[in-house]
């Protein structure tokens, strides 16, 4: 029986450049990976000149457009279930912290985190996730839709555990200190360095000590797939983003490889200085399908 993932992400984008390498990995491995998106992410940017029109501000219809963005970068990554919170524009992308958007009473930062989870606890119900992937309590880097995500995601498993059928494993997406140091090191003397201005990995409201991450996933055999998956997010990912500059020379270690802590369940083995993980499914007991009875057939 393969192995279930769920992965609960905000908005159509993050998927790719929070875990593409991960849901790469899995799917590559004929798990089975579910994602859910709680909002169309109307209120997007537009790098993609000739769809400025699209915008919340006049056609209102990057949402739709951002469906098909998210359904060809899932497709990049071999991922075929593909859902959106409550179906697709049940919950709207609330925009940056502190907008006016927050208040939309359709916003997903406006949405009742019950009624919210309750959406989830069904996918849960149907796809019986061993092992979900969401943000940590700040969203990542504070995004009131991946606050909100965080919340939900986290309040559905502790609703779905109740019935038996949650998550017997969560994790935050993180990335360790080390490796942000590393980054500013590979680019400080590049042109067009991402960083510049950075000093440390400090300054970065993200990082996370060594030692508290529980797995490194090392999908860089998949670094061309997440590349892929970014590009079809080309209203949000312009050619020139930092990220293409990541899947450069320095790209395949930090574009191909993902890192969590582990918020819920029993960390299983790991190795390395720290016993990461290097699969997140390490320690679960994978249920195999019963013999068939003798004679059943
Ligand atoms: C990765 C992610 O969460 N993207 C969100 C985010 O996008 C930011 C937003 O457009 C901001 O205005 C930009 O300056 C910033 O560079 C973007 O990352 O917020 C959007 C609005 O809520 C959301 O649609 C997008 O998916
Ligand atoms: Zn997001």
């Amino acid at each position: 029986m393969a192995r279930r993932l769920l992965l609960v992400h905000a908005h159509p984008d993050d998927e790719s450049i929070s875990t593409g390498a991960t849901m790469a990995h899995y799917a590559a491995l004929g798990d089975q990976v579910t994602l859910v998106t709680c909002t169309l992410g109307e209120e997007g940017e537009i790098y993609v000149p000739e769809l400025a029109k699209l915008a919340a501000a006049d056609a209102d219809q990057l949402g739709g457009y951002r469906i098909a963005e998210l359904r060809a970068a899932c497709a990049a990554l071999g991922v075929g279930d593909v859902r959106f919170l409550g179906g697709a524009g049940r919950y709207r992308d609330s925009g940056m912290m502190g907008l006016a958007t927050n208040d939309n009473p359709r916003s997903f930062w406006s949405a009742d985190v019950d009624e919210a989870a309750a959406y989830l606890v069904e996918v849960m119900r149907e796809t019986r996730p061993q092992v979900m992937i969401t943000y940590d309590e700040n969203g990542f880097y504070g995004h009131p839709d991946h606050i909100q995500a965080h919340r939900v995601a986290m309040r559905a498993a502790e609703l779905a555990r109740a019935e038996g059928v949650g998550p017997e494993k969560i994790y935050w997406m993180a990335l360790p200190c080390s490796v942000l140091e590393a980054g500013l090191h590979a680019f400080a003397d590049t042109v067009g360095n991402p960083f510049e201005g950075v000093e440390s990995a400090d300054d970065f409201p993200f990082g996370t000590p060594d030692d508290e991450i529980a797995a490194r996933i090392d999908a860089t055999d998949l670094h061309d797939a997440k590349v892929a998956a970014l590009k079809a997010h080309a209203t949000q990912i312009p050619d020139s983003s930092w990220l293409y500059a990541l899947a450069g020379d320095f790209g395949s270690e930090f574009m191909g490889v993902e890192y969590y802590t582990l918020a819920a369940g029993e960390r299983g083995p790991g190795d390395g200085p720290n016993g990461w993980e290097t699969d997140l499914f390490a320690g679960i007991a994978v249920a195999e399908p019963a013999p068939a009875e003798a004679g059943s057939r």
